[in-house]
Protein backbone atom coordinates (compact mmCIF):
# COMPACT_ATOMS: atom_id res chain seq x y z
CA UNK A 1 0.00 0.00 0.00
CA UNK A 2 1.20 3.91 -0.57
CA UNK A 3 2.62 4.73 2.54
CA UNK A 4 4.04 1.34 3.68
CA UNK A 5 7.92 1.05 4.30
CA UNK A 6 9.61 -0.36 1.45
CA UNK A 7 11.67 -2.90 0.64
CA UNK A 8 14.30 -3.93 -1.63
CA UNK A 9 13.97 -7.04 -3.74
CA UNK A 10 13.74 -9.99 -1.49
CA UNK A 11 15.40 -13.18 -3.03
CA UNK A 12 15.52 -16.24 -0.95
CA UNK A 13 19.26 -16.37 -0.43
CA UNK A 14 20.92 -13.14 0.48
CA UNK A 15 23.45 -11.74 -2.27
CA UNK A 16 26.37 -13.11 -0.51
CA UNK A 17 24.45 -16.72 -1.16
CA UNK A 18 24.19 -17.10 2.33
CA UNK A 19 20.90 -18.56 3.25
CA UNK A 20 18.24 -16.15 3.81
CA UNK A 21 16.83 -15.07 7.48
CA UNK A 22 14.22 -17.17 8.65
CA UNK A 23 10.89 -15.45 6.76
CA UNK A 24 7.76 -16.52 5.18
CA UNK A 25 8.07 -19.88 3.11
CA UNK A 26 9.63 -19.78 -0.25
CA UNK A 27 7.00 -19.32 -3.56
CA UNK A 28 6.69 -21.53 -6.26
CA UNK A 29 9.12 -20.41 -9.13
CA UNK A 30 7.37 -17.22 -10.67
CA UNK A 31 9.50 -15.99 -12.99
CA UNK A 32 8.50 -12.82 -14.70
CA UNK A 33 8.78 -14.92 -18.33
CA UNK A 34 6.10 -13.96 -20.56
CA UNK A 35 4.74 -10.73 -21.33
CA UNK A 36 1.42 -11.26 -19.39
CA UNK A 37 3.84 -11.74 -15.90
CA UNK A 38 5.37 -8.56 -17.08
CA UNK A 39 2.72 -6.22 -16.89
CA UNK A 40 1.77 -7.65 -13.74
CA UNK A 41 5.38 -6.51 -11.91
CA UNK A 42 4.92 -3.60 -13.71
CA UNK A 43 1.84 -2.58 -12.17
CA UNK A 44 3.04 -3.77 -9.33
CA UNK A 45 6.04 -1.58 -9.19
CA UNK A 46 4.27 1.41 -10.44
CA UNK A 47 2.17 2.14 -7.06
CA UNK A 48 4.74 0.51 -4.79
CA UNK A 49 8.21 0.86 -5.68
CA UNK A 50 11.14 -1.08 -4.00
CA UNK A 51 8.51 -3.65 -2.84
CA UNK A 52 9.01 -7.38 -3.58
CA UNK A 53 8.85 -7.91 -7.40
CA UNK A 54 8.87 -11.51 -7.21
CA UNK A 55 10.62 -14.29 -5.80
CA UNK A 56 13.03 -16.64 -7.00
CA UNK A 57 14.73 -19.86 -5.44
CA UNK A 58 18.30 -20.12 -5.97
CA UNK A 59 19.37 -22.17 -8.36
CA UNK A 60 21.33 -25.08 -6.54
CA UNK A 61 23.75 -27.56 -7.54
CA UNK A 62 21.51 -30.10 -9.12
CA UNK A 63 19.32 -27.23 -11.53
CA UNK A 64 23.40 -25.61 -12.06
CA UNK A 65 23.64 -29.32 -13.26
CA UNK A 66 20.47 -29.38 -15.36
CA UNK A 67 21.47 -25.90 -17.25
CA UNK A 68 24.89 -26.98 -18.18
CA UNK A 69 23.64 -30.38 -19.44
CA UNK A 70 21.09 -28.54 -20.97
CA UNK A 71 23.41 -26.42 -22.96
CA UNK A 72 25.83 -29.22 -23.59
CA UNK A 73 23.08 -30.27 -25.89
CA UNK A 74 22.59 -27.43 -27.44
CA UNK A 75 25.79 -26.95 -28.01
CA UNK A 76 26.19 -30.03 -29.88
CA UNK A 77 23.64 -28.51 -33.06
CA UNK A 78 24.91 -24.89 -32.49
CA UNK A 79 28.18 -25.40 -33.26
CA UNK A 80 27.98 -27.65 -36.24
CA UNK A 81 25.84 -24.98 -38.04
CA UNK A 82 27.91 -22.78 -39.98
CA UNK A 83 28.71 -19.01 -39.35
CA UNK A 84 25.93 -17.53 -41.64
CA UNK A 85 23.50 -19.92 -40.22
CA UNK A 86 24.48 -18.36 -36.77
CA UNK A 87 24.25 -14.84 -38.29
CA UNK A 88 20.62 -14.94 -39.39
CA UNK A 89 19.58 -16.53 -35.98
CA UNK A 90 21.15 -14.11 -34.12
CA UNK A 91 19.68 -11.05 -36.41
CA UNK A 92 16.36 -12.38 -35.36
CA UNK A 93 17.39 -11.97 -31.85
CA UNK A 94 18.99 -8.30 -32.20
CA UNK A 95 15.62 -7.35 -34.38
CA UNK A 96 12.98 -8.65 -31.51
CA UNK A 97 15.10 -6.37 -29.08
CA UNK A 98 14.82 -3.55 -30.92
CA UNK A 99 11.26 -4.32 -32.02
CA UNK A 100 10.43 -4.84 -28.29
CA UNK A 101 13.31 -1.98 -27.01
CA UNK A 102 10.28 0.23 -25.13
CA UNK A 103 9.10 -3.02 -23.06
CA UNK A 104 12.82 -4.18 -22.34
CA UNK A 105 14.00 -0.36 -21.26
CA UNK A 106 10.96 -0.44 -18.96
CA UNK A 107 11.74 -3.65 -17.49
CA UNK A 108 15.54 -2.71 -16.82
CA UNK A 109 14.20 0.55 -15.35
CA UNK A 110 12.11 -1.53 -12.70
CA UNK A 111 15.06 -4.27 -12.78
CA UNK A 112 17.73 -1.89 -12.13
CA UNK A 113 16.17 1.59 -11.00
CA UNK A 114 18.08 3.66 -13.61
CA UNK A 115 16.01 6.27 -15.44
CA UNK A 116 13.86 5.07 -18.88
CA UNK A 117 15.93 7.50 -20.84
CA UNK A 118 19.40 5.37 -19.99
CA UNK A 119 17.60 2.11 -19.88
CA UNK A 120 16.79 3.02 -23.83
CA UNK A 121 20.00 3.19 -24.88
CA UNK A 122 21.22 0.35 -23.17
CA UNK A 123 19.06 -1.76 -24.96
CA UNK A 124 20.10 -0.42 -28.33
CA UNK A 125 24.09 -1.33 -27.23
CA UNK A 126 22.65 -4.33 -26.69
CA UNK A 127 20.68 -5.24 -30.22
CA UNK A 128 23.85 -3.40 -31.50
CA UNK A 129 25.95 -5.38 -29.74
CA UNK A 130 24.01 -8.77 -31.39
CA UNK A 131 24.20 -7.10 -34.25
CA UNK A 132 27.86 -6.91 -34.42
CA UNK A 133 28.40 -10.15 -33.74
CA UNK A 134 26.09 -11.37 -36.07
CA UNK A 135 28.34 -9.66 -38.40
CA UNK A 136 31.11 -11.46 -37.49
CA UNK A 137 30.09 -14.83 -37.50
CA UNK A 138 30.18 -15.62 -41.26
CA UNK A 139 33.40 -14.29 -41.11
CA UNK A 140 35.50 -16.02 -38.92
CA UNK A 141 38.02 -18.02 -40.36
CA UNK A 142 41.67 -19.13 -40.07
CA UNK A 143 44.73 -19.00 -41.60
CA UNK A 144 46.25 -20.97 -44.57
CA UNK A 145 49.96 -21.45 -44.53
CA UNK A 146 52.59 -22.58 -47.02
CA UNK A 147 55.12 -25.06 -45.63
CA UNK A 148 58.48 -26.73 -47.68
CA UNK A 149 57.79 -29.08 -50.66
CA UNK A 150 53.93 -28.34 -50.86
CA UNK A 151 52.90 -29.18 -47.56
CA UNK A 152 50.63 -26.75 -45.86
CA UNK A 153 49.41 -25.68 -42.29
CA UNK A 154 45.97 -24.35 -41.51
CA UNK A 155 43.85 -23.14 -38.39
CA UNK A 156 40.22 -23.37 -37.31
CA UNK A 157 38.71 -20.99 -34.93
CA UNK A 158 36.87 -23.57 -32.79
CA UNK A 159 34.12 -22.59 -29.90
CA UNK A 160 34.80 -23.42 -26.52
CA UNK A 161 31.74 -25.65 -25.40
CA UNK A 162 29.20 -24.21 -22.28
CA UNK A 163 30.67 -20.98 -21.35
CA UNK A 164 29.36 -19.48 -17.79
CA UNK A 165 28.40 -15.69 -17.93
CA UNK A 166 28.21 -13.96 -14.28
CA UNK A 167 26.85 -10.32 -14.42
CA UNK A 168 26.84 -7.24 -11.73
CA UNK A 169 23.89 -5.54 -11.39
CA UNK A 170 24.28 -2.08 -12.79
CA UNK A 171 23.83 -3.27 -16.43
CA UNK A 172 21.75 -6.72 -16.55
CA UNK A 173 20.41 -6.43 -19.71
CA UNK A 174 23.62 -5.05 -21.80
CA UNK A 175 26.06 -6.96 -19.88
CA UNK A 176 24.50 -10.32 -21.11
CA UNK A 177 24.32 -9.25 -24.45
CA UNK A 178 28.27 -8.20 -23.96
CA UNK A 179 28.85 -12.01 -23.47
CA UNK A 180 26.10 -13.47 -25.19
CA UNK A 181 26.92 -11.86 -28.70
CA UNK A 182 30.32 -12.82 -29.11
CA UNK A 183 29.80 -16.51 -27.24
CA UNK A 184 27.30 -17.64 -29.47
CA UNK A 185 28.54 -15.93 -32.47
CA UNK A 186 31.62 -18.49 -32.22
CA UNK A 187 29.37 -21.52 -31.49
CA UNK A 188 29.15 -21.86 -28.01
CA UNK A 189 26.58 -22.01 -25.59
CA UNK A 190 26.32 -19.81 -22.43
CA UNK A 191 24.89 -20.51 -18.91
CA UNK A 192 24.04 -16.89 -17.17
CA UNK A 193 23.35 -16.13 -13.49
CA UNK A 194 22.43 -12.19 -13.29
CA UNK A 195 23.27 -10.57 -10.01
CA UNK A 196 20.77 -11.29 -7.23
CA UNK A 197 19.61 -7.87 -7.57
CA UNK A 198 18.51 -7.54 -10.79
CA UNK A 199 17.23 -11.25 -12.23
CA UNK A 200 14.41 -10.30 -14.53
CA UNK A 201 15.62 -8.92 -17.37
CA UNK A 202 17.90 -11.42 -18.92
CA UNK A 203 15.12 -14.11 -18.31
CA UNK A 204 13.76 -12.06 -20.81
CA UNK A 205 16.51 -12.33 -23.42
CA UNK A 206 16.93 -15.99 -23.31
CA UNK A 207 12.95 -15.63 -24.61
CA UNK A 208 13.78 -13.33 -27.36
CA UNK A 209 17.09 -16.13 -28.34
CA UNK A 210 14.60 -19.29 -28.23
CA UNK A 211 12.12 -16.91 -30.52
CA UNK A 212 14.64 -15.93 -32.51
CA UNK A 213 15.46 -19.99 -33.14
CA UNK A 214 18.54 -20.66 -31.29
CA UNK A 215 18.51 -24.50 -30.11
CA UNK A 216 17.00 -24.53 -26.94
CA UNK A 217 18.86 -24.72 -23.88
CA UNK A 218 21.80 -22.82 -25.58
CA UNK A 219 21.46 -20.00 -23.49
CA UNK A 220 20.18 -20.80 -19.96
CA UNK A 221 19.27 -18.41 -17.16
CA UNK A 222 20.05 -19.86 -13.44
CA UNK A 223 19.27 -17.41 -10.57
CA UNK A 224 21.08 -16.87 -6.95
CA UNK A 225 24.41 -15.22 -5.63
CA UNK A 226 27.61 -16.43 -4.53
CA UNK A 227 26.98 -20.03 -4.06
CA UNK A 228 25.02 -20.76 -7.53
CA UNK A 229 28.03 -18.97 -8.91
CA UNK A 230 30.62 -20.91 -7.43
CA UNK A 231 28.26 -23.91 -8.95
CA UNK A 232 29.00 -22.99 -12.03
CA UNK A 233 32.16 -21.89 -11.75
CA UNK A 234 33.47 -25.64 -10.82
CA UNK A 235 31.53 -27.37 -13.34
CA UNK A 236 33.55 -30.04 -15.10
CA UNK A 237 31.40 -29.39 -18.13
CA UNK A 238 32.19 -25.62 -18.27
CA UNK A 239 34.88 -24.58 -20.41
CA UNK A 240 35.05 -20.57 -19.54
CA UNK A 241 33.82 -17.79 -16.98
CA UNK A 242 33.44 -14.38 -18.19
CA UNK A 243 32.67 -12.46 -14.92
CA UNK A 244 31.74 -8.71 -14.70
CA UNK A 245 31.55 -7.94 -10.95
CA UNK A 246 33.71 -6.55 -8.13
CA UNK A 247 37.56 -7.48 -7.59
CA UNK A 248 36.68 -9.59 -4.79
CA UNK A 249 34.70 -11.81 -6.28
CA UNK A 250 36.97 -11.56 -9.35
CA UNK A 251 39.82 -13.13 -7.45
CA UNK A 252 37.51 -16.02 -6.04
CA UNK A 253 36.52 -16.68 -9.89
CA UNK A 254 40.18 -16.75 -10.60
CA UNK A 255 41.01 -19.12 -8.07
CA UNK A 256 38.30 -21.36 -9.11
CA UNK A 257 38.55 -21.10 -12.46
CA UNK A 258 42.53 -22.28 -11.71
CA UNK A 259 41.51 -25.35 -10.33
CA UNK A 260 39.64 -26.56 -13.30
CA UNK A 261 42.36 -25.06 -15.92
CA UNK A 262 39.44 -22.81 -16.83
CA UNK A 263 40.11 -19.29 -19.15
CA UNK A 264 38.31 -16.18 -17.36
CA UNK A 265 37.65 -13.18 -18.67
CA UNK A 266 37.32 -10.33 -15.74
CA UNK A 267 35.55 -7.26 -15.74
CA UNK A 268 36.42 -5.76 -12.50
CA UNK A 269 36.26 -2.16 -10.88
CA UNK A 270 37.95 0.58 -11.66
CA UNK A 271 38.72 4.38 -10.19
CA UNK A 272 39.21 5.93 -13.84
CA UNK A 273 41.30 9.33 -14.05
CA UNK A 274 39.60 11.96 -16.52
CA UNK A 275 42.18 14.87 -17.42
CA UNK A 276 40.67 18.17 -18.03
CA UNK A 277 43.80 20.60 -19.75
CA UNK A 278 42.96 24.50 -19.86
CA UNK A 279 42.89 24.31 -23.60
CA UNK A 280 39.67 21.64 -23.74
CA UNK A 281 36.76 23.05 -25.27
CA UNK A 282 35.00 24.29 -22.25
CA UNK A 283 31.60 23.29 -22.52
CA UNK A 284 32.29 19.17 -23.78
CA UNK A 285 35.01 19.28 -20.97
CA UNK A 286 31.72 19.86 -18.58
CA UNK A 287 29.37 17.62 -20.50
CA UNK A 288 31.88 14.79 -20.32
CA UNK A 289 32.68 15.38 -17.06
CA UNK A 290 29.07 14.36 -16.26
CA UNK A 291 28.54 11.70 -18.68
CA UNK A 292 31.80 10.35 -16.71
CA UNK A 293 30.35 10.34 -13.31
CA UNK A 294 26.30 10.05 -13.05
CA UNK A 295 25.15 7.41 -15.46
CA UNK A 296 23.22 4.67 -13.77
CA UNK A 297 23.35 7.33 -11.05
CA UNK A 298 27.13 6.83 -11.06
CA UNK A 299 26.98 3.18 -10.67
CA UNK A 300 29.53 2.32 -13.67
CA UNK A 301 32.89 0.34 -13.38
CA UNK A 302 34.15 2.56 -16.13
CA UNK A 303 33.46 6.09 -14.62
CA UNK A 304 35.95 8.68 -14.32
CA UNK A 305 35.26 9.44 -10.86
CA UNK A 306 38.81 11.26 -10.73
CA UNK A 307 38.36 14.48 -12.77
CA UNK A 308 42.01 16.36 -12.44
CA UNK A 309 41.33 19.85 -13.85
CA UNK A 310 44.14 22.32 -14.84
CA UNK A 311 44.36 24.69 -11.85
CA UNK A 312 44.12 27.78 -14.33
CA UNK A 313 40.57 26.54 -15.45
CA UNK A 314 39.40 24.92 -11.99
CA UNK A 315 37.03 27.60 -10.35
CA UNK A 316 34.87 28.36 -13.84
CA UNK A 317 35.23 24.75 -14.75
CA UNK A 318 34.28 23.21 -11.08
CA UNK A 319 31.33 25.87 -10.90
CA UNK A 320 30.05 25.36 -14.38
CA UNK A 321 30.36 21.23 -13.22
CA UNK A 322 28.28 22.24 -9.45
CA UNK A 323 25.65 24.04 -11.69
CA UNK A 324 24.97 21.27 -14.11
CA UNK A 325 25.19 18.45 -11.54
CA UNK A 326 22.58 20.41 -9.61
CA UNK A 327 20.20 20.58 -12.83
CA UNK A 328 20.02 16.66 -12.97
CA UNK A 329 16.75 15.74 -12.25
CA UNK A 330 16.07 13.04 -9.97
CA UNK A 331 13.24 11.00 -9.38
CA UNK A 332 11.08 8.15 -10.67
CA UNK A 333 12.87 6.34 -13.12
CA UNK A 334 10.00 5.57 -15.52
CA UNK A 335 8.92 8.96 -16.01
CA UNK A 336 10.26 10.88 -19.36
CA UNK A 337 12.50 13.97 -18.34
CA UNK A 338 13.81 11.99 -15.28
CA UNK A 339 17.80 11.95 -15.65
CA UNK A 340 18.70 9.97 -12.58
CA UNK A 341 16.88 7.38 -11.22
CA UNK A 342 17.09 5.23 -7.83
CA UNK A 343 20.68 3.39 -6.40
CA UNK A 344 20.41 -0.24 -6.39
CA UNK A 345 19.56 -1.24 -2.81
CA UNK A 346 19.33 0.27 0.75
CA UNK A 347 22.89 -0.82 1.70
CA UNK A 348 24.53 0.26 -0.99
CA UNK A 349 22.47 3.64 -0.95
CA UNK A 350 24.04 3.73 2.92
CA UNK A 351 27.55 2.87 1.40
CA UNK A 352 28.08 5.51 -0.73
CA UNK A 353 26.70 7.93 1.54
CA UNK A 354 29.31 6.52 4.17
CA UNK A 355 31.75 7.52 1.84
CA UNK A 356 30.75 11.12 1.29
CA UNK A 357 30.90 11.07 5.37
CA UNK A 358 34.37 9.70 5.46
CA UNK A 359 35.60 12.46 2.37
CA UNK A 360 34.33 15.62 4.59
CA UNK A 361 35.83 13.98 7.80
CA UNK A 362 38.92 13.71 5.53
CA UNK A 363 38.96 17.40 4.56
CA UNK A 364 37.15 17.44 1.09
CA UNK A 365 34.48 19.92 1.04
CA UNK A 366 31.24 18.86 -0.55
CA UNK A 367 30.10 21.53 -3.21
CA UNK A 368 26.85 19.99 -4.08
CA UNK A 369 24.74 16.98 -3.49
CA UNK A 370 25.50 13.68 -1.39
CA UNK A 371 22.47 14.12 0.81
CA UNK A 372 19.09 11.69 0.04
CA UNK A 373 16.89 13.11 -2.06
CA UNK A 374 12.83 12.53 -1.12
CA UNK A 375 10.94 12.63 -4.24
CA UNK A 376 7.12 14.65 -3.75
CA UNK A 377 5.49 11.84 -4.92
CA UNK A 378 4.64 10.18 -1.89
CA UNK A 379 4.60 7.02 -3.11
CA UNK A 380 8.55 6.81 -3.78
CA UNK A 381 9.50 8.70 -0.56
CA UNK A 382 11.19 5.97 0.81
CA UNK A 383 13.39 5.18 -2.56
CA UNK A 384 16.83 4.94 -2.85
CA UNK A 385 17.14 8.20 -4.27
CA UNK A 386 20.31 10.65 -3.60
CA UNK A 387 21.39 14.04 -5.08
CA UNK A 388 24.74 13.37 -7.36
CA UNK A 389 27.11 14.67 -5.49
CA UNK A 390 30.53 17.09 -5.96
CA UNK A 391 33.50 16.98 -4.39
CA UNK A 392 36.23 20.03 -4.07
CA UNK A 393 39.10 20.23 -2.40
CA UNK A 394 40.27 16.68 -2.61
CA UNK A 395 43.69 15.07 -2.02
CA UNK A 396 44.88 11.55 -3.67
CA UNK A 397 45.31 10.11 -0.50
CA UNK A 398 41.37 10.42 0.64
CA UNK A 399 39.33 7.47 0.76
CA UNK A 400 37.22 8.99 -1.67
CA UNK A 401 40.01 10.00 -4.37
CA UNK A 402 41.36 5.79 -3.86
CA UNK A 403 38.51 3.64 -3.48
CA UNK A 404 35.84 2.89 -5.61
CA UNK A 405 32.31 4.64 -4.51
CA UNK A 406 30.01 3.37 -7.32
CA UNK A 407 27.74 6.38 -6.75
CA UNK A 408 27.07 9.30 -8.12
CA UNK A 409 30.33 11.09 -6.48
CA UNK A 410 32.67 12.87 -8.56
CA UNK A 411 35.97 14.20 -6.89
CA UNK A 412 37.62 17.29 -8.48
CA UNK A 413 41.41 17.62 -8.17
CA UNK A 414 43.81 20.31 -9.47
CA UNK A 415 47.07 19.51 -11.35
CA UNK A 416 49.80 21.91 -12.88
CA UNK A 417 51.62 19.57 -15.06
CA UNK A 418 51.28 16.89 -17.48
CA UNK A 419 54.00 15.09 -16.19
CA UNK A 420 52.04 15.61 -12.79
CA UNK A 421 49.25 14.46 -13.98
CA UNK A 422 50.22 11.59 -15.52
CA UNK A 423 51.41 9.81 -12.57
CA UNK A 424 48.81 11.01 -10.63
CA UNK A 425 46.43 9.42 -13.00
CA UNK A 426 48.07 6.21 -12.92
CA UNK A 427 48.87 5.95 -9.38
CA UNK A 428 45.89 3.93 -8.80
CA UNK A 429 45.32 -0.27 -8.40
CA UNK A 430 43.04 -0.36 -11.30
CA UNK A 431 43.10 0.34 -14.86
CA UNK A 432 39.77 0.02 -16.36
CA UNK A 433 39.26 3.26 -18.22
CA UNK A 434 40.79 7.04 -18.42
CA UNK A 435 40.09 9.89 -20.18
CA UNK A 436 41.44 13.55 -21.15
CA UNK A 437 40.00 17.05 -22.78
CA UNK A 438 42.25 19.40 -25.03
CA UNK A 439 42.24 20.55 -28.21
CA UNK A 440 46.35 19.85 -28.70
CA UNK A 441 46.29 16.51 -30.77
CA UNK A 442 49.70 15.61 -30.17
CA UNK A 443 48.84 16.06 -26.13
CA UNK A 444 46.13 14.02 -26.30
CA UNK A 445 47.45 11.24 -27.62
CA UNK A 446 50.92 11.86 -25.75
CA UNK A 447 48.44 11.50 -22.50
CA UNK A 448 46.46 8.25 -23.36
CA UNK A 449 49.53 6.52 -24.88
CA UNK A 450 50.52 7.10 -20.94
CA UNK A 451 47.64 5.86 -19.08
CA UNK A 452 47.55 2.78 -17.82
CA UNK A 453 43.84 1.97 -18.85
CA UNK A 454 42.59 -0.14 -21.02
CA UNK A 455 39.25 2.14 -22.66
CA UNK A 456 40.67 5.46 -23.05
CA UNK A 457 38.33 8.39 -24.29
CA UNK A 458 39.76 11.59 -25.89
CA UNK A 459 37.08 14.53 -26.19
CA UNK A 460 33.85 12.37 -24.93
CA UNK A 461 33.59 9.62 -21.78
CA UNK A 462 31.33 6.51 -21.44
CA UNK A 463 30.35 5.97 -24.78
CA UNK A 464 30.44 2.48 -25.81
CA UNK A 465 30.17 1.61 -29.81
CA UNK A 466 30.41 -1.91 -29.51
CA UNK A 467 32.69 -2.29 -32.31
CA UNK A 468 35.64 -1.17 -29.94
CA UNK A 469 36.96 -3.86 -27.60
CA UNK A 470 36.20 -2.76 -23.80
CA UNK A 471 38.30 -4.52 -20.65
CA UNK A 472 40.91 -3.68 -17.72
CA UNK A 473 44.64 -2.98 -16.81
CA UNK A 474 46.01 -3.69 -13.48
CA UNK A 475 42.96 -5.04 -11.41
CA UNK A 476 40.42 -3.93 -13.24
CA UNK A 477 40.82 -7.33 -14.91
CA UNK A 478 41.86 -9.06 -18.55
CA UNK A 479 40.48 -10.07 -21.43
CA UNK A 480 38.04 -8.00 -23.85
CA UNK A 481 34.44 -7.78 -24.35
CA UNK A 482 33.16 -5.87 -27.73
CA UNK A 483 35.03 -5.89 -30.98
CA UNK A 484 36.72 -8.32 -33.12
CA UNK A 485 39.11 -9.11 -29.97
CA UNK A 486 36.21 -10.49 -28.15
CA UNK A 487 36.40 -13.55 -30.44
CA UNK A 488 39.70 -14.32 -29.11
CA UNK A 489 38.57 -15.45 -25.75
CA UNK A 490 35.34 -17.37 -27.28
CA UNK A 491 36.91 -19.29 -29.24
CA UNK A 492 40.19 -21.52 -29.46
CA UNK A 493 43.15 -22.07 -32.24
CA UNK A 494 43.54 -25.49 -33.74
CA UNK A 495 46.33 -25.66 -36.06
CA UNK A 496 46.23 -28.80 -38.42
CA UNK A 497 49.51 -29.41 -40.24
CA UNK A 498 49.11 -31.43 -43.84
CA UNK A 499 52.17 -33.12 -45.02
CA UNK A 500 52.35 -33.57 -48.91
CA UNK A 501 55.23 -35.82 -48.74
CA UNK A 502 56.59 -38.65 -47.67
CA UNK A 503 57.49 -39.39 -43.77
CA UNK A 504 61.13 -38.26 -42.71
CA UNK A 505 62.63 -40.10 -39.86
CA UNK A 506 64.83 -39.87 -37.62
CA UNK A 507 64.54 -43.46 -36.67
N1 LIG B 1 34.45 -3.81 -15.57
C1 LIG B 1 33.15 -3.92 -15.79
O1 LIG B 1 32.73 -4.12 -16.92
C2 LIG B 1 32.17 -3.80 -14.66
C3 LIG B 1 32.55 -3.96 -13.35
N2 LIG B 1 31.63 -3.86 -12.34
C4 LIG B 1 32.08 -3.96 -10.94
O2 LIG B 1 31.16 -4.75 -10.21
C5 LIG B 1 31.00 -4.27 -8.89
C6 LIG B 1 29.54 -4.11 -8.54
O3 LIG B 1 28.81 -5.21 -8.94
P1 LIG B 1 28.34 -6.33 -7.88
O4 LIG B 1 27.22 -7.06 -8.52
O5 LIG B 1 28.13 -5.71 -6.56
O6 LIG B 1 29.64 -7.27 -7.80
P2 LIG B 1 29.81 -8.68 -7.09
O7 LIG B 1 31.21 -9.07 -7.33
O8 LIG B 1 29.31 -8.65 -5.72
O9 LIG B 1 28.82 -9.64 -7.89
C7 LIG B 1 28.93 -9.86 -9.27
C8 LIG B 1 28.29 -11.19 -9.62
O10 LIG B 1 29.05 -12.24 -9.06
C9 LIG B 1 28.22 -13.13 -8.32
N3 LIG B 1 29.02 -13.71 -7.25
C10 LIG B 1 29.24 -13.21 -6.01
N4 LIG B 1 30.09 -14.01 -5.33
C11 LIG B 1 30.40 -15.05 -6.15
C12 LIG B 1 31.22 -16.21 -6.02
N5 LIG B 1 31.91 -16.46 -4.92
N6 LIG B 1 31.31 -17.06 -7.06
C13 LIG B 1 30.65 -16.81 -8.21
N7 LIG B 1 29.84 -15.74 -8.39
C14 LIG B 1 29.72 -14.87 -7.37
C15 LIG B 1 27.09 -12.22 -7.87
O11 LIG B 1 25.95 -12.96 -7.51
C16 LIG B 1 26.88 -11.36 -9.09
O12 LIG B 1 26.12 -12.04 -10.08
C17 LIG B 1 31.75 -2.98 -8.85
O13 LIG B 1 33.00 -3.17 -8.22
C18 LIG B 1 32.00 -2.63 -10.30
O14 LIG B 1 33.12 -1.86 -10.55
C19 LIG B 1 30.33 -3.63 -12.60
C20 LIG B 1 29.91 -3.48 -13.90
C21 LIG B 1 30.80 -3.52 -15.02
C1 LIG C 1 27.91 1.46 -21.13
N1 LIG C 1 28.92 2.08 -20.29
C2 LIG C 1 30.11 2.37 -21.10
C3 LIG C 1 28.42 3.33 -19.77
C4 LIG C 1 29.27 1.24 -19.15
C5 LIG C 1 29.71 -0.15 -19.48
C6 LIG C 1 30.44 -0.85 -18.41
C7 LIG C 1 29.61 -1.30 -17.26
O1 LIG C 1 28.92 -2.33 -17.39
O2 LIG C 1 29.64 -0.64 -16.20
Amino acid sequence: APGAPLQPLRLPCSPSGSPAAPGPPLQPLRLPSSSRDFHLIYSLFKTCPGRVLCKLPCSGEKEVDLAVQSAKSAFKIWSQMSGMERCRVMLEAARIIREQREEIATMETINNGKSIFEARVDIDISWQCLEYYAGLAGSLAGEHIQLPGGSFGYTRREPLGVCVGIGAWNYPFQIACWKSGPALACGNAMVFKPSPFTPISVVRLAEIFTEAGVPKGLFNVVQGGAATGQFLCQHPDVAKISFTGSVPTGMKIMEMAAKGIKPVTLELGGKSPLIIFSDADLENAVKGALMANFLTQGEVCCNGTRVFVERKILDTFTKEVVKRTQKIKIGDPLLEDTRMGALINRPHLNRVQGFIKQAKEQGAEVLCGGDLYVPDDQKLKNGYYMRPCVLGNCKDDMTCVKEEIFGPVMAILPFDTEEEVVERANATKFGLAGGVFTRDIQKAHRVVAALKAGMCFINNYNVSPVELPFGGYKSSGFGRENGRAAIEYYSQLKTVCVEMGDVESVF
